[in-house]
């Protein structure tokens, strides 16, 4: 068939309207005449194949990774000039705050985190027939391990150890047929979590540990599936500064995943805080705080309450914050089964919030029950965020200012940062 794309989905598809239904086409983009084969259903519309880009856009450029498309599904739009795909996810946010009933929302421009500055990699493992190891992103819309030489988005110092860490897992017995690495960056060095099928015995702690000190990784963790992680080989301190502040993240710890990126989200919530005039020393929550990116930031002009669901991460978050003196308060709480309550919110002149990728119903649901003036969310998923956004605005809230941040170059996610005042 021939089709003309007429937009992007929310997965960085082009998408031709037909008689049939919406036709879903990776690699291409709007205005493009393409020759397309049908590969099936998807969702409500059709999965389709490039055959030929009859008339390409003045937006296409040569994507710089060779496993675009052909293997890795981790970006969608290496293909599309900086200019053009930098106005398509601004676009997100603003239709996300459209949707959510604010259509004249102030909306930032976009700050980009730079190719090759995320230093938090979640790689798939997949041992071959014959032994051979897979290393890489899942290939898109399919369990397939793409096995990765290189990656343009991830910082050199983690793409350089997919060889040699691909060459010690063929060798480890304990990864019997899946598994998975988190790879963080810290100040300390890289940091791993290696989670495997099958047992690690007292020779393959030698062999981490060997693998450890030769490639300069203070600690390597690991969990038997998805198990609690237990330090495997440690040869000296784990170390993360956050805002001056220095913490020790436990094994995958969740990281914003550029420094740009969480530079720019910590200026955004800030600013929005300091633009309601939010009086020195006032009482702020921060809620899904993991290890306290923005607690400690936000701890230098108010006093911090910081909940966390995750033990690891809280834990690591209260001893940072002892150690600079308690400007922080952190606690243990699952937002999900036991949000703040009105009478909680109410204490505070604030409440930043930064959920995981499925928002946060329940806790915005007592939110609007209380009476906290100033909510700044920060949110990693537009369609949760308009979701989340319109229960907001429907009980009287308007958003005073909001600035998209992309962490994730060429992929189709977005993370944004929304102020809002009742
Ligand atoms: C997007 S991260 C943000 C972390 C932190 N604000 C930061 O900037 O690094 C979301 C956090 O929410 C936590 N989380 C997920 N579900 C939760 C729940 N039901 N209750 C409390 N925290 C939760 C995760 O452990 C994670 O630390």
């Amino acid at each position: 068939m021939e089709v003309t794309i007429a937009r992007l989905g929310s997965a960085g598809d082009g998408v031709a309207e037909t008689p049939e239904g919406a036709v879903y086409l990776p690699g291409t983009l709007p205005g493009e005449r393409v020759a397309a084969r049908l590969a099936g259903r998807r969702g409500e519309g059709l999965a389709a194949e490039v055959v030929e880009i009859l008339a390409p856009s003045p937006h296409r450029v040569t994507p710089p990774c060779p496993h675009f498309l052909v293997e890795c599904g981790a970006c969608a739009l290496q293909h599309m000039a900086v200019p053009a795909y930098a106005a398509w996810k601004r676009d997100r946010l603003v239709e996300a705050l459209d949707r959510a009933g604010q259509p004249d929302a102030p909306v930032a421009d976009i700050v980009l985190a730079p190719a090759g500055t995320r230093r938090r990699a979640d790689l798939a493992l997949r041992r071959l027939q014959g032994g051979a190891m897979a290393l890489g992103f899942h290939a898109r819309g399919s369990a397939a391990v793409a096995d990765l030489v290189t990656c343009h988005v991830l910082d050199p110092a983690l793409v350089a150890l997919f060889r040699p860490l691909r060459e010690m897992l063929r060798r480890l017995p304990a990864l019997k047929r899946e598994g998975s690495a988190v790879l963080n960056l810290l100040d300390s060095g890289p940091d791993l979590l290696l989670r495997t099928d099958g047992p690690l015995d007292a020779t393959q702690r030698a062999t981490l540990a060997a693998f450890g000190t030769a490639h300069g990784i203070p600690r390597i963790a690991w969990a038997s599936g998805t198990g609690l992680p237990e330090n495997a080989a440690q040869s000296g301190p784990v170390r993360l500064m956050l805002s001056g502040v220095a913490v020790a993240p436990p094994p995958g710890a969740f990281l914003q995943a550029a420094p740009v990126g969480e530079a720019a989200i910590i200026a955004a919530v800030q600013d929005r805080l300091a633009a309601q005039k939010l009086p020195v020393r006032s009482r702020v929550a921060d809620l899904y705080a993991g290890i306290g990116t923005l607690s400690f930031p936000l701890a230098a002009r108010h006093r911090v309450a910081a909940y966390e669901g995750d033990a690891a991460a809280v834990a690591a978050l209260d001893a940072a914050a002892r150690r600079e003196g308690g400007r922080v308060e952190a606690i243990r709480r699952d937002l999900a089964y036991r949000p703040l309550l009105p009478a909680e919110l109410n204490g505070f002149g604030a409440v930043v919030l930064d959920p995981p990728y499925a928002g946060a119903v329940e806790q915005v649901a007592q939110i609007v029950r209380s009476k906290v003036p100033v909510v700044v969310y920060v949110s990693c998923n537009p369609v949760a965020l308009a979701r989340d956004a319109a229960v907001l605005v429907k009980a009287g809230f308007k958003v005073t200012g909001a600035v998209p941040v992309d962490q994730f170059p060429w992929s189709p996610h977005l993370e944004s940062v929304v102020g809002f005042r009742r």
